[in-house]
């Protein structure tokens, strides 16, 4: 599905007569922690595409495992607890490898492969993550993965960016093989395959930068700067922000940065986002933006105390599942009216954000401006609600794909980062985000009152379903 899309991308632009030849270098983003399965004997099919068949036609063969492990599977508890284990404890890897162990990080699920399908694991000569993969088909060879990429995978020393050889073997055989070498974020890793030369008219020398995750290329979109918060509201709600240090915990995880291999950048990932404000808005709304929209203009800030935690999935931060509502006294309720239940959902979805920021030590600032981008970053009136939680401005970019962008901006930095010019100095010229929302007059003094009850009715339903924190 993947290489097809890549196909039927390319096919488009050329039609619509984009100029290949101008392009001088590329780079890109694939959603973290996914993996791919190159079979035995692919990168032979990969150095002699034919420049006169789709890539589809000619990689059909090339996969050990067909179904790729995607961020969303989480259902690899055991090899995590195992990781654990291995190491010292969670802690210890979060030390490690900037996050405790998680699901859908790709060593975990390497481990679930090797494990449960032993025999495809030892058919497979290089694992990709899915960035690594589509600059592998650019490329025309196996890409290495990159620093930052690499560091959602629970394998990556951050630190001293090399794999760690405890983790590794605490995963499956001959990892370390069948991963390569990880590089910097900026690396330059060749020239475009000839394929893309021939069949698209792409210049010989066009360079090929690595290609990174989604929220590392947006943070390089969305040109972040130390002290603003990026807000993500795409399927998943992701929110991060730039590191000097990093200090690995056991909720949130530690990247290394996509634009600058000294430092850092800190995520925490929500996955009741878009697909949870697309359930209530069907539900609640007649499956339409505007009447969702108008229940938030209709309703008043703090929602009369009406409280909601929407996870219909489990969630990962925090660990809880199911949906709970809670009057203004503080009692379990199973239903509020509609427009309510809109609010409770989108108080609730950025009250949890505001929280469990400020659990990593962020602190919305004077100057904080908080970035927003993703599918519903286009709804002013879920960024309004934003602003008020955080009590700081929104601003979007002019493009909500700020993932791409960004990897256009990191495919100009590459072509520069030879000659050591920082990223912020290349993007310099790059128009400004656009303010969308400022806190309403009022605004904090309603959400000053109501967080500290959201955290505290948060852990109530933790200590029910997994008894009480230590
Ligand atoms: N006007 C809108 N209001 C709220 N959400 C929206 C709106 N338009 C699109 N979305 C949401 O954006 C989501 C897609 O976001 P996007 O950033 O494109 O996703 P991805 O995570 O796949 O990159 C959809 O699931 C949809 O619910
Ligand atoms: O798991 C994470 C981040 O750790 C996700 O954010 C994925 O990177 C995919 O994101 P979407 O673009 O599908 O929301």
């Amino acid at each position: 599905m993947w290489v097809k899309a890549l196909d039927i991308i390319l096919e488009k632009m050329k039609t619509s007569g984009f100029d290949f030849s101008q392009v001088l270098a590329l780079s890109g983003a694939g959603q973290q922690h996914g993996s791919v399965y190159w079979k035995t004997g692919a990168s032979q099919v990969l150095t002699s595409l034919s420049p006169n068949l789709p890539l589809h036609e000619q990689l059909q063969a090339c996969f050990s495992i067909s179904d790729c492990p995607v961020w969303m599977d989480s259902s690899t508890t055991a090899q995590c607890r195992q990781l654990e284990a291995a190491v010292g404890g969670a802690q210890a890897l979060s030390c490690l490898t900037g996050s405790r162990a998680y699901e859908r990080f790709t060593g975990n699920q390497i481990a679930k492969i090797y494990q449960q399908n032993p025999e495809a694991y030892s058919h497979t000569e290089r694992i990709s993550l899915v960035s690594s993969f589509a600059a592998s088909l650019f490329l025309g060879s196996y890409s290495p993965i990159d620093y930052s990429d690499g560091s959602g995978m629970n394998l990556l020393q951050i630190q001293g960016k090399v794999w760690s050889q405890a983790c590794l073997g605490a995963c499956a055989p001959h990892l370390e093989e069948k991963l390569g070498s990880p590089v910097p974020s900026c690396s330059v890793v060749g020239a475009v395959s000839s394929y893309y030369v021939q069949r698209y008219g792409f210049p010989p020398g066009c360079k090929v930068v690595a290609f990174t995750g989604d929220n590392p290329a947006s943070l390089a979109g969305m040109r972040l700067e130390e002290g603003d918060i990026a807000v993500s509201l795409g399927t998943s709600d992701t929110l991060f922000l730039w590191l000097q240090e990093p200090t690995p915990a056991l909720e949130g995880h530690i990247f290394c940065n996509p634009v600058d291999t000294q430092h850092y950048m800190a995520l925490l990932c929500f996955k009741n986002g878009s697909l949870m404000r697309e359930k209530i808005r069907d539900e609640s709304a007649s499956r339409s933006w505007s009447e969702f929209s108008k229940a938030l203009q209709s309703t008043e800030m703090g929602n009369g105390g009406n409280l909601g935690f929407y996870f219909d999935v489990m969630e990962i931060t925090p660990e809880i599942v199911g949906r709970h509502r809670f009057s203004a006294e503080n009692r379990e309720v199973s239903a509020f009216p509609w427009d309510v239940e809109i609010r409770a959902l989108i108080e609730g979805q950025f009250m949890a954000k505001r929280i469990h920021a400020e659990g990593l030590g962020y602190r919305v600032m004077p100057k904080t401006k908080i970035l927003a981008t993703g599918g519903a970053s286009h709804n002013r009136d879920i960024l309004q609600v934003l602003a008020d939680v955080f009590g700081a401005p929104v601003y979007v970019i002019d493009t909500a794909n700020s993932a791409c962008v960004g990897s256009a901006y990191r495919a100009f930095h590459g072509l520069a980062a030879e000659t050591d010019v920082p990223f912020s100095e290349v993007v310099k010229l790059a128009p400004n985000p656009r303010l969308a929302a400022t806190p309403t007059p009022g605004a904090s003094q309603v959400y000053e009152a109501l967080l500290p009850q959201y955290a505290k009715l948060e852990q109530r339903i933790l200590s029910q379903t997994r008894g009480p924190l230590q």
